[in-house]
């Protein structure tokens, strides 16, 4: 892809490029914010809208980096929890914006959500790929979202996912059409395989593959403090009780207008990001 995030052929509405401080959360403040967005006690929101948000800015952030007439094929790699359903949700725009979209879905999640979602994609004549077939779509994909495993996952991965998450690493065993190498790949929160918190001992980056980019809602995890790649932002629906509680300012300040997704690439963690609380300091230039 191109050296800049956000490629000049994509929606000229992209943001002009801000410089901040990053703020990174663990897996269990994630989980505690997502569960304070969901609680009728706190703010109320129900699990679907925050989903069909969380998508929309997985699917942006594969528009701005790799719009449909350059990658055109588009394999979404949809994992068995809440992540898979942000990818099933990014599936569906991304049909509606142009994209030839497979999904790889093996392992439904039995929630209603889940059902209607793979229902939607079905009437708009997606295709999803067996349980087998996830080296199949990879071969022949332009682009990939990786929607497999969110700030939930606890190593080491499970069949069916450990091969598809080995195919995507070790790109020797696969022959790409019409290519060498595998497709770029877009990772939403956190590279599927890899530590949500610091990476455990003993793991090394040789043992996990490496997207291209990664799109993390509501704030980077942890675990992305050792990726150099193309760093996005989304889930653009934190109250501003939540986004003061986690000191998240430094991060939602910098969205532009309406943009769902904004490009965090190059930014420095906050000098004082020591006991998760946020740093208040205005961004750098
Ligand atoms: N607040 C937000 O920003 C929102 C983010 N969203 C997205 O939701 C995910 C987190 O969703 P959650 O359902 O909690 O978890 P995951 O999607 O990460 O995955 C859980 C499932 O994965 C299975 N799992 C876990 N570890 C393994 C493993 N080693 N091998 C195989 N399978 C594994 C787990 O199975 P268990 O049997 O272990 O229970 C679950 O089935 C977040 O990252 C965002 O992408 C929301 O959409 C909206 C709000
Ligand atoms: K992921």
């Amino acid at each position: 892809m191109s050296e800049s995030a956000i490629v000049s052929d994509a929606s000229p509405s992209s943001s002009t490029p801000t410089v901040g401080y990053l703020r990174y959360i663990d897996a269990s403040e994630a989980a505690a914010i997502d569960e304070e967005l969901m609680s009728p006690e706190g703010c109320g929101f129900l699990l679907p809208q925050l989903m069909e948000l969380a998508g929309l800015a997985c699917a942006q952030a594969v528009f701005k980096c790799y719009p449909p007439h350059k990658y055109p094929n588009l394999l979404v790699a949809a994992g068995p929890g809440n992540q898979g359903g942000d990818g099933l949700v990014a599936a569906r725009h991304a049909k509606i914006w142009g994209y030839n979209v497979q999904v790889w879905y093996p392992k439904q999640g039995k929630a209603d959500i889940f059902v209607s979602l793979k229902k939607q994609l079905q009437a708009m004549e997606v295709d999803f790929l067996d349980e087998d077939g996830f080296d199949d779509g990879l071969m022949s994909a332009d682009v990939v979202l990786d929607s497999i495993f969110g700030f939930s996952f606890k190593g080491p991965p499970r069949p069916p996912f450990a091969a598809a998450l080995e195919s995507m690493r070790d790109e020797s065993r696969l022959e790409f059409i019409g290519r060498i190498t595998r497709p770029p790949i877009v990772s939403v929160d956190i590279p599927s395989g890899w530590s949500v918190d610091e990476a455990p001992d003993g793991q090394s980056d040789e043992d996990v593959f490496t997207p291209d980019v990664v799109i993390s809602l509501t704030a980077p995890k942890t675990g992305l403090k050792r990726f150099n790649g193309v760093s996005l932002l989304g889930g653009r629906f934190l109250p501003e009780s939540i986004v003061q509680k986690y000191g998240l300012e430094t991060l939602v300040d910098g969205y532009v207008g309406d943009d769902q997704v904004m490009d965090i690439t190059g930014w420095t963690p906050a000098p004082e990001d020591k006991e998760g609380v946020g740093e208040t300091q205005e961004p750098q230039p």
